[in-house]
């Protein structure tokens, strides 16, 4: 039974979010316990009209727990999920550190459900841009297999977490005022600008990020042979990843048939009307669960093409979201057992 939860990181942009899907969508529970780092042990949580006790995350955190949502840096849930583990306790965990491993399944509900199954204790939610380009391949992935995608992202700064935002805002409040601003989450000035890198240095010229674009989303399909161009760039928009996807599918899918496909598939809203001024804008996709697509049309350059522009809120369906729907995909599967 999965009854007892524990919510990792309780504190920060995820975490936040995770607490508030859990009451939106009511989900399940007996106990629940709200963990951080030291520094936020102590503070107090009301969650579903009860007041909670925020705790310090310690090996003996996990007695009693069933399913752990985690959302803390790569290095806190590299340290704790084992523990969780060997506790009995199935792990969700949002971070990157263990997406890639043998054994863990990377999971999006609307693309690999059946995944889930496969855990050892660990299942992994994957990267926010990566996410939301996968629910939008997977109809078109069905309908004529995709072969190459091209994608540029334009990405949020709540993606850099609490601090990301705070960058983002007070940054532009120092500009406007002719003050300094000493950044907490980015390298360069993101207000009034665009930084095209997110993540480190990994691999010929490309960032971490991107390289988890092309890693996640071939583990994601099982198919090592979906090739992934992708360059991130971080833009001053406080909330949701917009993307440009550019599709090459093994036989050709028309503007007019990927629409049909995108508005049958689960988890995607369609907004495209040029003419009228119509497609998804982060300001209008923020606090929304779904992935929205629009500018859908043929790729000039490529036979096989089709590209469409794509939005999605990255703490939501880009993590929160995600998780919560894996829990409840645990809790379904569990009950129907
Ligand atoms: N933001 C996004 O769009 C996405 C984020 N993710 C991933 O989700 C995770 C969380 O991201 P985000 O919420 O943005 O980050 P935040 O920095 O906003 O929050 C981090 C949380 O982890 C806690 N934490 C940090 N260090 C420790 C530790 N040593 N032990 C216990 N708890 C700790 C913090 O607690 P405290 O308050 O005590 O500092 C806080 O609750 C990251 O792995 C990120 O890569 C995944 C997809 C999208
Ligand atoms: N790096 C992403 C968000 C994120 O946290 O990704 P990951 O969980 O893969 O580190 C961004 O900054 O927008």
């Amino acid at each position: 039974m999965y009854e007892n939860l524990a919510i990792v990181g309780a504190t920060g942009a995820v975490g936040r979010l995770i607490r508030q899907l859990l009451e939106e969508r009511k989900f399940p529970y007996k106990t629940i316990k709200f963990l951080a780092s030291k520094r936020s042990a102590g503070t107090e949580i009301t969650f579903n009209g009860t007041t909670h006790t925020v705790e310090e995350l310690t090996p003996e955190s996990f007695e009693g727990v069933d399913i752990a949502i985690g959302s803390t840096p790569d290095e806190a849930a590299a340290e704790f999920a084992p523990w969780a583990v060997k506790a009995g306790c199935v792990v969700i965990d949002e971070s990157g550190y263990w997406r890639m491993k043998e054994d863990v399944p990377l999971v999006v509900p609307e693309v690999n459900p059946e995944a889930v199954h496969n855990h050892k204790g660990i299942i992994s939610s994957p990267n926010c841009s990566t996410t939301q380009m996968v629910v939008a391949m997977k109809p078109l992935h069905e309908a004529g297999k995709i072969k190459r995608v091209v994608v540029s992202t334009y990405q949020a700064t709540s993606g850099a977490g609490v601090v990301g935002e705070e960058d983002l805002i007070n940054g532009a409040k120092a500009v406007l005022n002719g003050d300094t601003y000493q950044n907490k989450a980015f390298a360069h000035q993101i207000a009034f600008n665009l930084i095209p890198q997110i993540g480190s240095e990994k691999y010929e010229g490309y960032t971490s990020e991107e390289m988890k674009m092309v890693y996640e989303t071939q583990k994601i399909f099982g198919d090592d042979s979906i090739k992934v161009c992708p360059t991130c760039v971080r833009v001053p928009v406080t909330n949701c990843h917009s993307e440009t996807i550019m599709v090459e599918t093994e036989r050709p899918i028309s503007p007019a048939e990927a629409r049909e496909l995108f508005e049958k598939a689960e988890g995607i809203t369609v907004v495209d009307n040029l003419g009228a001024g119509e497609y998804p804008m982060p300001k209008d996709c923020s606090n929304k669960n779904d992935v929205f697509i629009g500018r859908i049309r043929k790729d000039l350059s490529c036979e096989n093409g089709l590209t469409f522009w794509c939005v999605s809120d990255n703490l939501r369906k880009g993590a929160a979201t995600n998780a919560v729907q894996i829990a409840e995909l645990l809790v379904r599967t569990q009950a129907a057992v």
